[in-house]
């Protein structure tokens, strides 16, 4: 077959059965933006993996992607009973025209965004419902090719980190004597329990600290402050997002002077990645407390500013980006976000203060190993020289006493050998 492939290496395949999607009732009102955006989007990626459904039809000329094939399960028929007809047409045609976004190769993201302006009336709580109903009906009679399995085959996922730690088994060692910090003095020498450590002169009671993590604001309307403040009476640590609620003043210089003790670099979200519990379950940032103070807006509506967001990151950015923040402060810089160990030792060139082992929580790119996983072999390619943070699925002290070892879980067992050099840090 003669075709052109101008942007990804992925096709719908001919067929001869092309299948149209039916949905029976969307269960939205007539101007439901969200109702017809679900359905253009569920419809053109089961287009995508070429999920035949029942009934055929043609995509209408000139939106086609490849006009000598026929696209399967596209358009739409929505049949709801609060359509009239004339806002049926209007809505099938905007469904259409988010196919013809498909046809245009940027249809994702397009549809993606369209979708999270659809949701915004909706909030939370009705909009998860309405999602619910979507997935529901969704699912009738088409049980394999929900959307609901679509949210299920990324859980595992997003769940990798966590199983991988139940992987690793601790084997005690049982009457070793030992004694507590601050209990009572130890009578056997360097048996006491103490899991206090220092990281660039902050004093930690025990070897966790706060990952960043972005719009604290979304949960409490103290934002970050209250993180902060939770980690510190804690004895812990706390990492500010630049996707924070509360200003960090933007400029490094400044976070200098107010006394942030190092920079934390995120490596591995170029672009954010495609969330799609995000997509499905609403999610979308309050107008009262999802402010990004940090991010530059250019355009005035709130949910604009991750879009502003994406659009203010720079794709070129390359290991330089380390020595020149180093170059322009003197603070400590982490990059965060280190998976392989050959990176490991391009953050150690550029001269990374400390890296973070970490997927961002599987939320960023598909298919990645989990974090434990990945730990000895980078452990082994920087010995030492730079601390080694982990983050990722990290929910009891078991976890952070695994991942204080060397990795292994013969290694693990050997409390002994646990050293200061490997930090743990993880989200809630
Ligand atoms: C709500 C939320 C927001 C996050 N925001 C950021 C962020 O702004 N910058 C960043 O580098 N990582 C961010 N992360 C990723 C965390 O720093 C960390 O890598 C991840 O949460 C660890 O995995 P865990 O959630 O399984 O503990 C965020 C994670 C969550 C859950």
């Amino acid at each position: 077959m003669d075709m052109k492939i101008r942007a990804w290496p992925v096709v719908i395949m001919p067929s001869a059965w092309p299948g149209t999607l039916i949905f029976r009732h969307t269960y939205l009102g007539a101007s439901s933006e969200m109702g017809i955006n679900c359905v253009a989007e569920a419809g053109a990626r089961l287009a995508a993996e070429s999920n035949l459904m029942s009934g055929q039809e043609r995509v209408p000329a000139g939106i086609s992607l490849l006009p000598s094939l026929t696209v399967r399960s596209l358009p739409l028929s929505v049949n709801s009973p609060t359509l009239s007809s004339p806002t049926l047409s209007f809505e099938r045609d905007r469904a259409e025209s988010h196919i013809g976004l498909f046809a245009a190769q940027s249809w994702y993201t397009k549809v993606s965004s369209s979708l999270q302006r659809g949701i915004k009336e909706m909030r939370n709580f009705r909009t998860n419902e309405r999602a619910l109903d979507i997935r529901r009906e969704f699912s009738k009679g088409h049980e394999s090719y929900t959307v609901s399995k679509s949210i299920r085959e990324h859980v595992p996922r997003l769940q990798e980190n966590r199983s991988a730690f139940e992987k690793y088994r601790i084997i005690p060692r049982v009457l070793v004597p030992v004694t507590h910090l601050g209990f009572q003095q130890s009578k056997v020498k360097n048996r006491s329990v103490d899991m206090r450590c220092s990281f660039f002169g902050i004093d930690l009671r025990f070897p966790v600290m706060i990952a960043p993590s972005a719009m604290h604001g979304q949960a409490h309307e103290d934002g970050e402050k209250a993180t902060a403040r939770a980690a510190v009476r804690a004895g812990s640590a706390f990492t500010l997002s630049s996707l924070g609620s509360m200003s960090m003043e933007a400029i490094v210089k400044k976070a200098e002077a107010l006394g942030y003790r190092a920079l934390c670099l995120t490596v591995d979200a170029p672009i954010t990645g495609r969330r799609e519990r995000d997509l499905r379950s609403g999610f979308t940032v309050s107008d009262a407390m999802g402010q990004l103070p940090n991010i530059q807006m250019l355009g005035n509506v709130v949910n604009q500013q991750l879009v502003e967001f994406e659009a203010q990151k720079d794709l070129t950015l390359d290991w330089s980006i380390i020595t020149w923040l180093k170059s322009i402060c003197n603070l400590p810089v982490i990059a965060k976000g280190i998976l392989h160990p050959a990176d490991a030792r391009c953050a150690i060139k550029a001269g990374a203060a400390a890296i973070v082992i970490s997927n961002h929580g599987g939320r960023q790119l598909d298919s990645t190993p989990a974090t434990i996983d990945v730990l000895p072999a980078i452990a082994a390619e920087v010995r030492g020289e730079i601390p080694i943070f982990l983050d990722g699925g990290i929910r009891r002290g078991t976890d952070v006493f695994k991942a204080l070892g060397p990795g292994g879980p013969a290694e693990t067992a050997q409390t002994e050998a646990t050293e200061a050099t490997f930090g743990s840090c993880g989200g809630f």
